[in-house]
């Protein structure tokens, strides 16, 4: 395993072309916890085909038939080295989702990835890699731009540069304006990684023990999901069209049955968020950011 600097800025996937369809989007809904209440017919607008709605953050799982846990393998050009890192010493770091138009409940587009950026935390600490990738649909204009960091715990001191990266949205230092709860179920990550995410880190307990915690954690990703829930559900009043963009940092890992609290500052367009589990006393996402059209 070794980590090739600047070779890995070179890595690319190249442009791939994937369908997704209303079943694909309402299992996600159901994979962040809406639809819990079948009498609530605003959340049932996300897990029923009647009038479905997308959550934005679907983005981040539709175009799974794209990849495996992994994501596709990157290519490198000729003449540079490629890089391989520890997978079972990964943890999701950061993720961004652009909308550059709202998101169908249906459709075929054509995704391209690059890396962008590789920042060295030191040996034991970790390495942050940062991939970028585009949606174009089938008349080539953009849809929405992914963007997210792995934390390779497993590469650091591959002698890249350790400062530089994009600095993380500071939110504000007053109270919330909002607290939410929102309880997730024993079987959550059984229940999402069904959207395409198989990493056994979320499934095996003897997986998630090399790994370094004491059973399988949440995947960040349904954690972020939850957040982008509250915000439609606090400050949108479910209106998906008005979220551009939704960012967050993940700074403690979740277990499946915690209770996540999400606090949310709104200061016009830009609401800032955090989530923390109360019963263990730990902020699981930072940083977070929801820029609203
Ligand atoms: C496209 C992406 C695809 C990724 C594939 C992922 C596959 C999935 O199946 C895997 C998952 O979903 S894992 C679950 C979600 N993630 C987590 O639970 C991680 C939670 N966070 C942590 O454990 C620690 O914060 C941890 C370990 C991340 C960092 O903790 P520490 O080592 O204690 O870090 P710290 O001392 O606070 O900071 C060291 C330097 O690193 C920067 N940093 C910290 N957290 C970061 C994060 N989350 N993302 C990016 N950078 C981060 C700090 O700024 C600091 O930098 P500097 O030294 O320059 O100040």
């Amino acid at each position: 395993m070794a980590i090739f600097y600047p070779d890995i800025l070179q890595q690319r996937t190249a442009p791939r072309t994937f369908s997704f369809g209303d079943k694909d989007v309402m299992l996600y809904a159901l994979g962040i916890g809406l639809g819990q209440d079948p009498m609530n017919e605003t959340e049932l607008a996300f897990v029923y085909e009647k009038g479905l709605k997308v959550v934005p953050t679907a983005a981040t799982v539709l175009a799974a038939a794209l990849r495996g846990a992994t994501g596709p393998a990157p290519e490198m050009p000729p003449g540079h080295r490629p890089s391989q890192i520890n997978f079972l010493m990964v943890v999701h770091g950061e993720q961004k989702v652009e909308l550059h138009k709202p998101l169908p409940t249906s459709g075929t587009f054509t995704a391209e990835g690059r890396t962008v950026g590789a920042y060295d935390k030191g040996e034991g600490k970790g390495a942050v890699i940062i991939n970028e990738t585009v949606w174009t649909d089938e008349k080539g204009e953009k849809v929405a731009t992914l963007t997210g960091s792995t934390f390779a715990r497993g590469d650091g001191g591959f002698g890249g540069p350790s400062e530089g990266a994009p600095e993380p949205h500071a939110v504000p230092t007053r109270a919330p304006d909002i607290s939410v709860d929102f309880a997730t179920r024993e079987d959550q990550a059984l229940l999402y990684r069904l959207n395409g995410d198989r990493n056994p880190l979320h499934s095996d307990p003897g997986v998630a023990k090399k790994a370094g915690f004491d059973r399988p954690i949440l995947h960040g990703l349904c954690t972020y999901g939850i957040t982008c829930r509250a915000i439609l559900q606090e400050v949108t009043g479910f209106d998906a069209d008005q979220i551009y963009s939704h960012q967050a940092r993940f700074s403690s890992p979740v277990f499946p049955g915690d209770v996540i609290t999400v606090d949310i500052w709104k200061d016009g367009k830009n609401i800032s968020f955090e989530a923390r589990v109360k019963a263990r006393n730990v902020t699981v996402i930072r940083n977070g950011l929801t820029v609203l059209r």
